[in-house]
């Protein structure tokens, strides 16, 4: 098992958030997680990753690879984070540095955890970007770069260090359709090629529809329906999960 999630809550004080929240993500699988706006969906990931802000709290148990990462150290999760497993968020922009040349900062993520020198960083920097269909664009800085091509950038580095588990949080969102469909793409073979799990959050049913096995369904902070993409798609059993396909303009698969 690459991720094992029991009964995790997140709080802020004493108000949960977050509640019970319990999954898996095999090795080389994908798992949506759906939900409307504030159900949730981000706060979970963010507790898997360790990156969740001062003020909230998490308890239950998060494995990856079988080590419990709640309560784990800083030290010992930022060894992890980029390395072991990564994240994709929704803007590209703040996740780079406006300053600096993309290859660099491919080249900075493997550097981070990894003994090599410069030069053979660089060089698989330029191997990344070109596995994300970026050629030529190494010395160039984010802004002289398309929404689609920051954002591709940032898998390059969510995979650089072949990550066992990649979390996507609205990954495609800001972007048109168009060029939303060939990120996607990316994303499915990345993890692929690393036999990865993936955990991709979306309000987009019609992108789990693209992308996903497996659905877990998040309403006010719980878990309120799992199973194949096929059935929670075609035979919702909660009234939530029903609602929720209502609302979408995807037809019935
Ligand atoms: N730092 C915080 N302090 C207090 N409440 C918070 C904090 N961060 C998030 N929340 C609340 O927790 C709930 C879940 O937020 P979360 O961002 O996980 O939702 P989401 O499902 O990812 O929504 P979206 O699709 O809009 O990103 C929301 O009601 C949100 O207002």
């Amino acid at each position: 098992m690459t991720v094992l999630v029991e009964e995790l809550s997140v709080f802020a004080g004493d108000r949960p958030l977050v509640r019970e929240v319990s999954f898996e993500v095999g090795e080389g699988e994908r798992v949506g997680l759906i939900g409307e706006s504030g159900s949730g969906k981000s706060l979970t990931a963010l507790a898997v990753m360790g990156l969740l802000p001062e003020e909230l709290t998490a308890t239950g148990s998060v494995r990856l690879h079988g080590n419990e990462l709640l309560g784990a150290s800083e030290r010992v999760l930022s060894g992890l984070r980029g390395d072991r497993m990564s994240m994709v968020f929704q803007e590209p922009m703040t996740a780079l540095n406006p300053l600096m040349r993309v290859g660099r900062q491919v080249a900075e993520s493997i550097k981070l955890h990894t003994r090599i020198s410069w030069r053979a960083a660089r060089d698989r920097a330029v191997e990344l970007l070109e596995s994300v269909q970026l050629s030529g664009v190494a010395r160039a800085y984010p802004h002289q770069l398309s929404g689609g091509q920051r954002q591709r950038v940032l898998l390059a580095m969510a995979l650089a260090n072949d990550p066992g588990f990649l979390i996507c949080d609205e990954p495609t969102t800001a972007l048109d359709v168009t060029v939303q469909a060939q990120v996607l793409e990316l994303i499915v073979a990345g993890i692929a090629r690393r036999s990865a799990g993936l955990l991709f959050i979306t309000h987009d049913l019609a992108v789990v529809a693209r992308v996903c096995e497996r659905l877990l369904v998040m309403h006010d902070g719980r878990i309120v329906e799992q199973g194949t993409t096929r059935e929670v798609l075609t035979e919702p059993r909660h009234e939530y999960t029903r609602g929720l396909l209502a609302a979408s303009d995807l037809e019935a698969a």
